[in-house]
């Protein structure tokens, strides 16, 4: 089932049983959600098939980052298992990003496929620790450039820097969006974050949101006070 809601739940979750005891409180067409690497490591494509035919349409998080002929494959293996979404670093480069775009085109996959820019855990200084000397909206800048030139349909980075990409690249280039923090919810380890109502308004395509859903007191409350702020209600 497809959704006209911008909002992608986050089910980072220890175990497949936990992981469908909320899918099977969310409603499909309301949101979709994403599947991370702790779910699939423990759940594996099982876990893909469970929500599928619960009828969501599914982001598959694993953030590829390998050679171009293994990051190909992967992201092939991916859209073999009817994921809506899936993503790969952008830091891999453009002949890995390419390569990735092209074994999906030529086996007619519809599949949206994603770069991640700089992870929203990281700031400024995190970039200077790994040698980058470049401020963070800097380097998200020049990877969304790449990412764009490499055939990527949009790009993984943090609200802040949603407006600015929109304008470099487009309305059409999707800025999917973690580090989402209502204000009833913490920080924890995310460095680059917005409000749902302000990543909107910056022109996001679609926010991530985990831990201020999943570790709420009652996942339903959260999500519903998240789309009311959005007025999708
Ligand atoms: O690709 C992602 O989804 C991702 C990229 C990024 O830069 N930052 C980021 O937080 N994520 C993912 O988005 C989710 C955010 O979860 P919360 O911080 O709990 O809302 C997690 O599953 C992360 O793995």
């Amino acid at each position: 089932m497809s959704t006209a809601s911008p909002l992608i739940v986050a089910l980072d979750y220890t175990s497949m049983d936990a992981a469908l005891c909320l899918a099977d409180r969310l409603d499909p067409a309301r949101c979709r959600v994403k599947v991370g690497k702790e779910l699939f490591t423990r759940g594996g494509p099982d876990v893909l098939e469970a929500l599928h035919g619960r009828g969501f349409e599914v982001f598959l998080d694993l953030k590829f980052h390998d050679i171009p002929n293994t990051v190909a494959g992967a992201v092939q293996a991916a859209a073999e298992q009817g994921v809506w979404m899936v993503n790969v670093h952008a830091s891999g480069g453009s002949r890995m990003m390419e390569a990735a775009r092209e074994r999906l085109d030529r086996h007619g996959f519809d599949t949206l496929l994603i770069a991640v820019t700089v992870l929203t855990s990281l700031g400024d200084e995190d970039l200077a620790e790994i040698g980058l000397p470049a401020s963070t909206a800097a380097q998200v800048e020049r990877l969304a450039r790449l990412a764009h030139k490499s055939g990527m349909h949009g790009v993984v980075c943090s609200a802040q820097e949603s407006a600015r990409l929109t304008e470099i690249c487009g309305s059409d280039f999707l800025k999917v969006t973690p580090g989402i923090r209502p204000a009833f919810a913490a920080a924890e380890d995310q460095r680059r974050v917005r409000t749902p109502g302000e990543a909107m308004a910056a022109g996001s395509s679609y926010l991530v949101i985990g831990r201020p859903v999943t570790q709420a007191e009652d996942p339903m409350v959260a999500l519903a006070a998240i789309e009311k702020e959005l007025a999708i209600l």
